[in-house]
C-alpha cells in the first residue's frame, strides 16, 4: 500500500512500533488529507491481530441495505455511519482485473470532497460507477436519509426551504429531494453541503 508514492513498509520498517492497524488508518486519515482540505483527528491504540476472521468482514459490493448493515453493524458503525464511510469512494476507482467493476465513482477521482454524494443523487452517469451496494444508500429509507442530511445545508432562501424539508421528510423525501435537486443546481447544493458532510465524516472516523 502506499500514500503518495510512500510505501507504507518503509514506514514501518522506520517506525516500528506503530502497529499496522493504526498505520493504515493513520494513511486513510492523510490521504483524505493531502486530496481534500479537512484534517481528521487520529487517536493511537489499535492492536494488531494475526489470527484472520473465518468469514472476511469486507462487505460484497453485490448485495443490498441489509448486507451493508450485517458488516457494519458489527463494527459497532450506524446507518449514519455506514453513509458517511461510504462517501469515501469519492477517492479512487474500481478495477475490472481486481473487484469486476470498472471505473470512478466521480469525475476527480483524486480529490476529495463530497461529490460521491451528489453523483449518488445525479443517479447514472455515463463513465461513472455505481456499485449496487451505493445504490442501496438510495433504496433503504433509512440511508438514504442520511444521504439527504449530508448535504442539508444552504444559504439561499429558497435552497434552504427545500433542503429543509428535503431533510425533515423521514419518507417518500425521495422524490422530493431529486425535484429539488432539479430545481436547484446539484452543485450548488453540495458545494453549500461539503463542510457539513466532513464534519460528520470526522465523527465515524473517530470510532474506527
Ligand atoms: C460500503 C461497503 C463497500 C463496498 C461494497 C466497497 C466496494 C469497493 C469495490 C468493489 C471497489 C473497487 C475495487 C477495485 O476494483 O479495485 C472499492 C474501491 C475503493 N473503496 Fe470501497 N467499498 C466499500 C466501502 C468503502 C469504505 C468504507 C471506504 C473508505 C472510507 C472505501 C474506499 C474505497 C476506495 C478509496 C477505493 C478505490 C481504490 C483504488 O482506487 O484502487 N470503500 N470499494
Amino acid at each position: 500500500m502506499s500514500v503518495r508514492g510512500v510505501d507504507i513498509e518503509e514506514v514501518k520498517v522506520k517506525h516500528p512500533k506503530i502497529t499496522y492497524a493504526d498505520l493504515y488508518q493513520l494513511a486513510g486519515a492523510v490521504a483524505v488529507e493531502v486530496t481534500g482540505d479537512p484534517t481528521i483527528d487520529f487517536v493511537l491504540g489499535r492492536k494488531d491481530s494475526n489470527i484472520c476472521p473465518k468469514e472476511g468482514p469486507l462487505p460484497n459490493a453485490k448485495k443490498g441495505a441489509p448486507h451493508l448493515r450485517d458488516i457494519f453493524y458489527q463494527m459497532g458503525l450506524s446507518d449514519n455511519d455506514i453513509v458517511a464511510l461510504s462517501g469515501g469512494h469519492t477517492l479512487g476507482r474500481a478495477h475490472p482485473e481486481r473487484s469486476g467493476f470498472d471505473g470512478p465513482w466521480t469525475n476527480e477521482p483524486l480529490k476529495f470532497n463530497n461529490s460521491y454524494l451528489s453523483e449518488l443523487l445525479k443517479g447514472e452517469s455515463e463513465g461513472l460507477l455505481k456499485l449496487p451496494t451505493d445504490k442501496a444508500l438510495l433504496d433503504d429509507p433509512e440511508f438514504s436519509q442520511y444521504v439527504c442530511r449530508a448535504i442539508c445545508k444552504g444559504r439561499d432562501q429558497s435552497l434552504k426551504q427545500d433542503l429543509n424539508q428535503i431533510c425533515a421528510l423521514p419518507q417518500g423525501y425521495w422524490s422530493y429531494c431529486k425535484s429539488a435537486t432539479k430545481r436547484h443546481e446539484t452543485k450548488e447544493i453540495f458545494d453549500k453541503g461539503v463542510d457539513l458532510y466532513v464534519s460528520r465524516l470526522k465523527l465515524t472516523f473517530r470510532k474506527v
